[in-house]
């Protein structure tokens, strides 16, 4: 995506084969990038949430077990896998939640026992950390075109060329990947077609990635949008004021259960009650095909009470501040993410195309994964 002018990915290399992220902390107030110059480095980037989202969290660790790769004896096969081993239990160990992050992992040690040597595994690591990332960017450019048909039919379904409205909650746009993103990659698709689309943004407590990111995202590439409470959603639905909602997942099992950003089960609620079509939009790799029932099986990552006590912003100075939002005595409780069982989701939109959200709608998409264990959670 373009930020004034300048096209960017959220990770890339550069000629030195230094690795760069958007630093997701300062957005909205700063654009900034950083440098990940380290393995452990890249560990804390995950788990402190500098990179976010299913995707970018995948090609993320791509590159981390590239530059674990580097860190490994260089001289001993045998010690070289055993590093890797390790590396790889603790990247999965990050973040829980989202698939993409051990599907990575998982394809990187798979695709170096076609090396013999620690320095063609080298190799071979940073040849599959660039395709990981190439492949997601390319998957949600094709969630986009696939969504954007739902888009065109709600739309011919206006009168007056009035906006299709779009709901939508957390960030799964481009920041959460690599690239166009897949909730807002629709959006985007249509946007650029001349569609007239408006997007409703959940702010998305506690880490409020939806005013921060979501926000700044819809707002540089000129999407008319509006910034809405959490809770303001079944309202605008009640009032036929939303015609869809798109949702991102970080883990969709068998049968089209999907874990996304906490509060999306919410909203589903609302949109069945209301008879609003609910879609999800994934890449393949947030799939596991190792689960079916997402309620009891999928792990839910639990994050430090501060996210909910503390709220950050920006002053009339133009200063950054966090500020405290309830009593000093006051204990939280902070589950990032729930589950939408698969009865109240309409569809799933992949890079393959949109389907329902159950095992024999998966399947006609993806047949070669019937009866599969994929990894472990
Ligand atoms: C599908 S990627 C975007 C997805 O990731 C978010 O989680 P987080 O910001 O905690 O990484 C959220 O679930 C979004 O829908």
């Amino acid at each position: 995506m373009n930020i004034d002018g300048k096209a960017y990915r959220t990770i890339w290399l550069d000629e030195a084969d230094r690795l760069h992220v958007i630093d997701q902390h300062v957005l909205p107030h700063r654009f900034e990038t950083a440098t990940i110059t380290s393995f452990s480095a890249l560990c804390d980037a995950i788990r402190n949430m500098l990179v976010r989202g299913a995707g970018l969290i995948g090609a993320t660790a791509g590159y981390g077990m590239w530059l674990a790769a580097c860190e490994a004896p260089a001289k001993d096969t045998e010690a070289f896998d055993t590093f890797m081993s390790d590396a790889a239990t603790a990247l999965k160990r990050t973040r829980p939640t989202a698939s993409n992050l051990a599907w990575a992992v998982d394809r990187q040690l798979a695709a170096m026992t076609r090396g013999s040597s620690p320095e063609e595994k080298r190799h071979i690591a940073k040849v599959t950390a660039q395709a990981i990332a190439d492949e997601d960017a390319e998957a949600c450019k094709r969630i986009g075109e696939h969504g954007k048909t739902l888009l065109e039919a709600l739309a011919a379904k206006k009168a007056n060329g009035a906006p299709v409205n779009i709901l939508t909650h957390c960030n799964a746009g481009w920041l959460a990947f690599v690239d166009y993103g897949s909730a807002l990659s629709p959006v985007y698709a249509a946007h650029n077609a001349g569609l007239p689309v408006h997007v409703w943004v959940d702010e998305t407590r506690p880490r409020n990635q939806g005013a921060s990111l979501t926000a700044w995202e819809l707002s540089r590439h000129g999407v008319p949008h509006a910034l809405i409470a959490d809770n303001a959603g079944g309202h605008l639905m009640q009032h036929g004021q939303v015609d869809i909602v798109i949702v991102g997942a970080d883990r969709v099992t068998r049968r089209g259960d999907a874990a996304n950003k906490i509060g999306t089960y919410l909203k589903a609620l609302a949109a069945h009650d209301n008879g609003v079509p609910f879609y999800v939009a994934l890449p393949s790799s947030t799939f596991d095909f190792s689960l079916d029932d997402g309620v009891a099986e999928i792990p839910i990552e639990e994050r430090g009470a501060a996210e909910v006590r503390i709220m950050s912003g920006k002053t009339p100075d133009g200063s950054v501040l966090d500020v405290q939002i309830c009593p000093d005595e006051t204990p939280a409780r902070n589950w990032a993410f729930d589950v939408t069982p698969n009865r109240l989701i309409t569809g799933l939109i992949s890079e393959r195309g949109v389907c329902q959200a159950t095992q024999e709608g998966i399947d006609s998409l993806y047949p070669e994964s019937a009866g599969t264990a994929r990894h472990d959670s």
